[in-house]
């Protein structure tokens, strides 16, 4: 199939931290200057303008002016070049300047010097934002962003985003946060965002994807080899990276049976939430599990069983009949429409007296979050995937908190119950006991909707029964989920898309 999946796909597998790209900044300019370069980053700088101005001619074309914002930091600097660029191009260049431009780095004031020869002419902004054209350069605050944007710099960042021209962010737009995706005050709202050296982690997860506009990422010709000193903070994935890491999974044998594909039990379903059972049931199907069982409400029996006949649905009552039921299967997942009755908590404690590899969603995880409930996972093979007030609540704290760092808080969940996490929302991340992150760019808004966490946990249950450890059923299972709903999406749009209406992609996508 050669569909294309995320517009993001372009990009670089390795995302990182501002520090990193400080630490990997420094190692470029210590081996341009060993090459016989400058020594203060010059050389770097007007990589970036370079190639940030190409993307600007190749974006807008026809456009003969560009309004050019810089901030005291090397951020500043860039854009000071860019402007000098742009001079030397032909365009008219208006040009503003915030903070106190007497301190520049040593690399910033020879852009600068060089804006000046060109026939830059810097004004300070003063809260009025004069010019007709059609782009913004954003060229405030780049990864130095250390506080909340207030006074002048929200003044013109409001005064860039009120304006009808459209923004280019140079390296990431400015107010937003290199390392956690979340608007820091107020952030510049940007059509095209050119990255620099390493894709810094907070442009695809949180607040992100909804400032950056398109990404483009320019290396600056920098030696893949220095990045091999210093490890990557996460790994961005999507159903195409999987494939071209060669992590699809293998077509099956002719010679294999049911037996190999492992079964799956389905948990959940209290009253009036059958469902969300349905849906899980549905998805672990679809996803190749070989025998899927449901343990519910037996109001709920009938209407899974007309919906699909293929599954093997109990009543259940009482956590003690559920006993027997989970030593004949492979993968329990357990949670979707679970509630918290007494019933909820029967069953749920009969799941974590259990060993078989589990996925733990929705309320699965907010009674493991009560007092009292609290299990190390570390004996066995386990999925939990909270949304941000799931993760909020077992971590005791609010859902803000959770979003603030999304890498931090997907990684403390991980750590502190020993199993894979999978926080999601926009730029899902995947967490391991051991540290490991990947943050998947597959997926779309039209996902906020209820049913697509069910959807997600029984393709998790169904990629486990089929041999996959946790670390992969859940990153394969995640990108799978969110490559459906891409095409799901793209079919009649994202407003208005079903949890059911992943199905057909996703049979689709496993083969
Ligand atoms: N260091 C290098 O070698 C390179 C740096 N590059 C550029 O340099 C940027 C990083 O430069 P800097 O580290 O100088 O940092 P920035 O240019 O992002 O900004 C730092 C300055 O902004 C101030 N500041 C931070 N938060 C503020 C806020 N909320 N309100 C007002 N002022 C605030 C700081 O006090 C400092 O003066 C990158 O994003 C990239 O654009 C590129 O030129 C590539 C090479
Ligand atoms: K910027």
């Amino acid at each position: 199939m050669n569909r294309p999946y995320s517009a993001k796909d372009h990009l670089p597998g390795e995302l990182y931290s501002a520090a990193q790209v400080r630490e990997l900044d420094t190692l470029a300019i210590t081996q341009i200057q060993d090459d016989g370069g400058d020594t203060c980053g010059f050389e770097l700088m007007c990589r970036a303008a370079e190639a940030a101005f190409a993307c600007l001619l190749e974006r807008w074309p026809e456009e003969g002016s560009v309004c050019v914002f810089a901030g005291p930091g090397n951020n500043g600097g860039d854009a000071y070049v860019l402007a000098a660029l742009a001079c030397h191009h032909g365009l008219d260049v208006v040009f503003y300047t915030l903070g106190d431009h007497s301190g520049l780095s040593a690399a910033a004031s020879r852009a600068r010097e060089m804006a000046l020869e060109a026939g830059v002419e810097p004004q300070v902004f003063r809260g009025e934002l004069v010019y007709e054209g059609q782009v913004i350069v954003d060229g405030l605050l780049g990864t130095g962003l250390n506080k909340a944007v207030q006074g002048d710099y929200a003044s013109a960042i409001a005064a860039m985003n009120a304006h009808f021209a459209d923004v280019l962010a140079l390296d990431l737009p400015s107010g937003l946060s290199a390392d956690t995706g979340c608007i820091l005050g107020c952030a510049v709202q940007a059509s095209l965002t050119v990255t620099f050296i390493g894709v810094k982690q907070g442009l695809l997860t949180a607040d992100g994807p909804d400032i950056c506009g398109e990404v483009a990422f320019a290396s600056l010709s920098v030696d893949p080899l220095l990045f091999h000193q210093l490890s990557a903070s996460c790994e961005r994935i999507s159903w195409d990276r999987l494939e071209r890491l060669n992590q699809r999974l293998n077509p099956r044998r002719g010679n294999s049976h049911k037996g190999e594909f492992g079964h799956v039990m389905v948990v959940g379903g209290d009253h009036g939430m059958g469902g969300a059972v349905a849906m899980a049931v549905e998805a672990a199907g679809r996803c190749g599990a070989g025998l899927i069982r449901c343990a519910t409400r037996t109001e709920h029996v009938a209407p899974i069983l007309v919906r699909r006949p293929e599954a093997m649905v109990r009543a259940v009552e009482s956590g003690l009949e559920l006993q027997p039921l989970l030593a004949h299967s492979h993968v329990i997942a357990c949670g979707p429409g679970l509630g918290q009755s007494s019933w909820s908590e029967l069953l749920l404690q009969q799941v974590l007296n259990a060993s078989t590899p589990l996925v733990l969603d929705a309320d699965g995880l907010n009674l493991l979050a009560s007092p009292g409930w609290r299990r190390d996972f570390s004996e066995r093979p386990v999925i939990m995937t909270p949304h941000p007030g799931e993760a909020a609540r077992l971590l005791g704290c609010d859902i803000a908190s959770v979003q603030a760092d999304r890498f931090n808080s997907a990684r403390q969940l991980a750590a502190q119950y020993q199993a894979v996490v999978v926080l999601k929302g926009q730029g899902s991340l995947i967490a391991a006991p051991d540290g490991r992150l990947a943050l998947c760019t597959d997926g779309n808004p039209g996902m906020a909707c209820g049913g697509m966490g069910d959807v997600l946990t029984g393709v998790l249950a169904a990629l486990l029964a089929q041999g996959l450890s946790p670390w992969q059923a859940a990153r394969y299972g995640v990108c799978v989920h969110s490559g459906a709903a891409d095409l799901a999406a793209r079919e009649q749009g994202q407003r208005g898309l079903l949890a059911t209406d992943l199905m057909p992609y996703l049979w689709e996508l496993m083969n």
